[in-house]
């Protein structure tokens, strides 16, 4: 599947919209650190993310200790940030409520 990466102007324009996630990786990815109770409150979210990833077919890089998780998002196809990871963003964050 074909998609665009974000130019710099539009980058700004749909980050504005998401103030918990930072750009990294000179723009091409954003990323979000969560912290939850514990394991199995982290390990509940990363399994709701994980079904929302596999119905959108677009997957996260993330990493998890114990009660903390760290989203990276990113468009391999695009090589860089693209409306994909915008979507995927807030639909992660809309699980947490
Ligand atoms: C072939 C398959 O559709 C692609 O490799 C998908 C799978 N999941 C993906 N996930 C992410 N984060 N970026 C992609 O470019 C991507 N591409």
């Amino acid at each position: 599947m074909s998609v665009e990466k974000l130019s710099e102007e539009e980058r700004k324009t749909w980050l504005s919209a998401l103030p918990k996630w930072s750009l990294a990786r000179d723009g091409d990815a954003i990323e979000r650190k969560f912290e939850f109770d514990d394991f199995s409150e982290a390990f509940g979210f990363m399994a709701r993310v994980a079904l929302i990833a596999e119905k959108r077919d677009h997957h996260p890089e993330w990493f998890n200790v114990y009660n903390k998780v760290e989203i990276t998002l990113t468009t391999h196809d695009a090589g860089g940030l693209s409306l994909r990871d915008v979507k995927m963003a807030r639909k992660i964050d809309a699980l947490l409520g």
